[in-house]
């Protein structure tokens, strides 16, 4: 028996063929499927693309196991009410919308038990669209483990750390940075600063990548190298546990007689991995205008039409602002696309008050937006020989090709802004 599973470090680089083993002689040496595997392990392929995706864009893994994943009882329905899938049961206004942080539970809460759905698009049926969901929670997952067949998670912390122990290893979080676990791949997770809160974006499209950099060359904007996924890590645990698997946009429950993080090697490039927002090289106008935003993205998920993302992750790191003769924040504007925005640190240099680290604000596909009557009062009147140098600050876009449709959780909750519309009554009319 070894004890619960810990941290063995990281290995660097995004989508890479990874090989790990935590007992030596445990990976096959020159074939995937021996007639035995060294110690008595089981042989597992866990697939994130077709069988015949492209090279470029093919993705699995082999793990060694002790057990293999079928080892469980049967699932039933598993209550949660806070976790929804009904994206479109109510119309979607064009209203701009904006949240207070999501209070912290009263309640012992775990992770999965603090999954709260404020919107999303598409279906993981479609594999198309995005799930956007909170999480606010104060106690580890004990003796339960958690998988989606849904979709990958895209987790970005806001307050509190994150421990996530996977069938792949161990993966550390903190605000400012963000982790991804692919579709399937079994966790739990533990808080290790105690009540924790932040934001998923569950992506039932194609994985997320590393944009084409184009003019910019061969470096910039998040660096591959930055990208660490996990050594193998396991434990060797029996107990009476119980895996909760999402799927077709529902929660259900097996019990479990062992721990699923029992996988002892493993090779592919199938894997969780992490990143810190900090190491960001940011780019942006060095003569004049604001850039469009794609100009910070970190990460996206193509759609099946060249440009046009199923979604991309953006964020707006800190960055200093030199643009002349230039309204320098965020212009006004109307886009085809969707944007949630959230707030992992400091103030949103569009937003003078109001959207605060833990809340969160929703353009749709149309609705006006932009800064609000002080930024907009501010910047118009700036000195602009000297630089704005924007410190302390990490908010962070999930932006879609679909409509987000809040749910009417999100749209009845009491941190609700009602008088959002309110930051842009200062806007006079000035026509002379
Ligand atoms: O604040 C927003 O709405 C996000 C955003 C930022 C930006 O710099 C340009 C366009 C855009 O939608
Ligand atoms: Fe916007």
């Amino acid at each position: 028996m070894s004890p619960a599973i810990t941290a063995r470090g990281y290995q660097s680089g995004f989508g890479n063929e990874f090989a790990t083993e935590a007992v030596a002689g445990a990976l096959p040496v020159g074939q995937n499927s021996p007639q035995k595997v060294a110690h008595g392990l089981y042989a597992e392929q866990l697939t994130g693309t077709a069988f015949t995706a492209p090279r470029g864009s093919n993705r699995r893994s082999w793990l060694y196991r002790i057990r293999p994943a079928v080892t469980h009882g049967e699932f039933t329905p598993f209550a949660q009410s806070q976790l929804q899938c009904d994206f479109g049961a109510q119309p979607a206004s064009p209203n701009q919308l904006r949240w207070s942080p999501l209070p912290l539970p009263e309640l012992p809460t775990d992770f999965v038990e603090g999954l709260y759905t404020m919107g999303g698009n598409g279906s993981p049926d479609a594999h198309a669209g995005v799930g956007i969901h909170l999480y606010a929670a104060n106690r580890d997952m004990v003796g339960r483990y958690f998988y989606n067949a849904d979709g990958e998670l895209l987790i970005v912390p806001q307050l509190g750390a994150l421990r996530l122990l996977t069938e792949l290893g161990v993966i550390e979080i903190e605000p400012q940075q963000i982790a991804v676990i692919p579709r399937g791949v079994r966790f739990r997770v533990e808080l290790p600063d105690g009540p924790s809160r932040g934001y998923i974006c569950e992506n039932y499209g194609a994985l997320l990548k590393l944009p084409d950099l184009g003019p910019i060359g061969s470096n910039g904007l998040a660096n591959p190298r930055d990208f660490e996924t996990p050594h193998a890590a396991f434990e060797d645990v029996d107990g009476d546990f119980e895996l909760i698997a999402k799927f077709e946009g529902r929660l259900w429950r097996a019990p479990i007689d062992h721990s699923p993080l029992d996988v002892v090697a493993w090779h592919g490039n199938y894997a969780p991995y992490r990143y810190d927002l900090r190491r960001f090289n940011t780019i942006g106008s060095i003569s004049y205008d604001h850039p469009d935003p794609s100009i910070f993205l970190v990460l996206h998920s193509p759609s099946d039409t060249p440009g046009t993302s199923n979604m991309d992750f953006a964020i707006f790191p800190p960055r200093w602002l030199v643009a002349q003769n230039t309204f320098r924040p965020p212009w006004f504007h109307r886009n085809i696309a969707s944007e949630f925005m959230g707030l992992v640190h400091g103030a949103y240099d569009a937003k003078a008050e109001g959207f605060v680290p833990g809340g969160a604000s929703l353009h749709n596909c149309m609705s006006g937006h932009g800064p609000d009557a002080p930024t907009f009062d501010k910047a118009s009147s700036a000195d602009l020989s000297k630089a704005d140098v924007i410190k302390d600050t990490m908010a962070f876009m999930f932006e879609t090709r679909a409509v987000i449709r809040p749910t009417a959780q999100a749209l009845a909750a009491g941190h609700r802004q009602g008088d959002y519309q309110q930051c842009w009554n200062g806007l006079r009319n000035n026509f002379r």
